[in-house]
């Protein structure tokens, strides 16, 4: 029996399904066969990544081709791990798996031309609402008409995104979990334009790459964030008072609460920018509601450039790779 910390193939059943998710088409790569990432960061490489290990053509689009090659690196590397689980027995078919896998994924710094071909668009570009609109906005003139638009965002209305198109009826949020090609959950986000055949299509697409879906209103955070967010924010606050240290409060949560990670070590993970950006977007929005209060801490530490993991310190010091 094959046990990971997630749970992820507990046991042959569920390795046989994984397996089925991670080989096997089926009818919705009829539909989407095409994808197109924007963003090659922390959730857009991971994202490419499962499109391709399921046998649909990804290309990833960002502003600097260093992000581009890294993020093709990190696939890789990921690509590996999954096939030495998956093929521990069969090197030849682990290589086949791998080589077949990276074929499927173009680099390009061109998002116009990119989307050329696109069946489905998942923009994971930074948190940034004017951002975000802008590229759809350019995007809406030149992808396909039948083309679906999806956003990675973690906190920014899906409405007002898809307010920068013509195509909102052909706009849906989805909402992975880092990391990616681990994290089985997709929360798909449909707003009252979204078509029917837009959601059947996404929700089909995400059992395609290997996901379980949820379903959301475009509501603040969707599920996980509305409840995610402000515990990782009342963690800091309990810093800030002094009343524990990090160390002791990760310990805590992970020994007495059974998290894989504890909240410092998560937020270092997501990225401490990115964690900025959403509370401080909340905190404009509602300003009312002490939860999405911002964090001094989190502020000093993003003008120090200590963005956590990736940039090899955030709240704890890394390794860099
Ligand atoms: C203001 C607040 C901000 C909130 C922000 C929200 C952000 C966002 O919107 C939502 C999120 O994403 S929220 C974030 C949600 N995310 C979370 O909450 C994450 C919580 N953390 C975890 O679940 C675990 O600590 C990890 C999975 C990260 C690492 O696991 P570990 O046990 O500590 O370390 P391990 O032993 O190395 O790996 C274990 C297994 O995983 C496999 N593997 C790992 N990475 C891989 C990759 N890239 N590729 C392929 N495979 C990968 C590995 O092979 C191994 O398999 P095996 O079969 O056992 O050999
Ligand atoms: N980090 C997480 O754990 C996590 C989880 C779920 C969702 N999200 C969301 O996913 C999105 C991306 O987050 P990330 O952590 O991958 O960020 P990241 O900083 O790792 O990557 C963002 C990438 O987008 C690129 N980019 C910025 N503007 C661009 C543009 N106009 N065109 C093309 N590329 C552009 C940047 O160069 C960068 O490489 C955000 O909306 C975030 O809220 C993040």
């Amino acid at each position: 029996m094959a046990v990971t910390r997630m749970g992820l193939l507990r046991t042959p059943y569920m390795m046989a399904s994984f397996r089925r998710n991670l080989i096997t088409s089926n009818s919705t790569q009829m539909a989407i066969k095409n994808v197109v990432v924007i963003g090659g960061g922390l959730m857009g490489s991971g994202i490419a990544q499962v499109a391709a290990q399921n046998g649909q053509n990804v290309t990833i689009v960002d502003l600097d081709q260093k992000v581009l090659d890294k993020a093709k690196n990190s696939i890789n590397i990921s690509l590996q791990r999954i096939a030495k689980k998956l093929f521990k027995d069969d090197s030849v078919k682990a290589e086949k798996f791998l080589s077949d896998s990276m074929a499927h994924v173009t680099l390009s710094t061109n998002p116009e031309q990119a989307v050329n071909q696109s069946d489905l668009v998942v923009e994971a570009i930074v948190e940034k609402l004017n951002i975000k609109q802008k590229l759809f906005q350019t995007l809406d003139a030149v992808a396909p008409t039948h083309t679906v638009f999806a956003s990675n965002t973690s906190s920014l209305p899906i409405g007002e995104i898809a307010q920068s198109t013509n195509r909102k009826d052909r706009f849906v949020g989805l909402h992975f979990f880092n990391p990616v090609p681990v994290m089985k959950l997709l929360e798909v986000i449909r707003i009252p334009e979204t078509s029917d055949d837009t959601y059947n299509l996404v929700m089909e697409w995400g059992k395609s790459i290997g996901k379980q879906t949820v379903t959301c209103k475009d509501t603040p955070g969707f599920i996980v964030n509305r409840l995610l967010v402000p515990y990782m924010m009342e963690a800091v606050r309990l810093l800030e008072r002094g009343d524990a240290t990090a160390r002791d409060i990760d310990t805590a949560m992970k020994l007495g609460a059974g998290y894989p990670m504890g909240p410092f070590e998560l937020l270092d993970y997501v990225g401490l920018d990115t964690s900025k950006f959403i509370i401080e977007g909340w905190a404009e929005k509602f300003p009312e509601n002490p939860l999405f209060k911002p964090v001094p801490t989190l502020n000093r530490l993003v003008e120090e450039g200590k963005l956590g993991m990736k940039t090899g310190e955030g709240f704890y010091k890394y390794q860099k790779k």
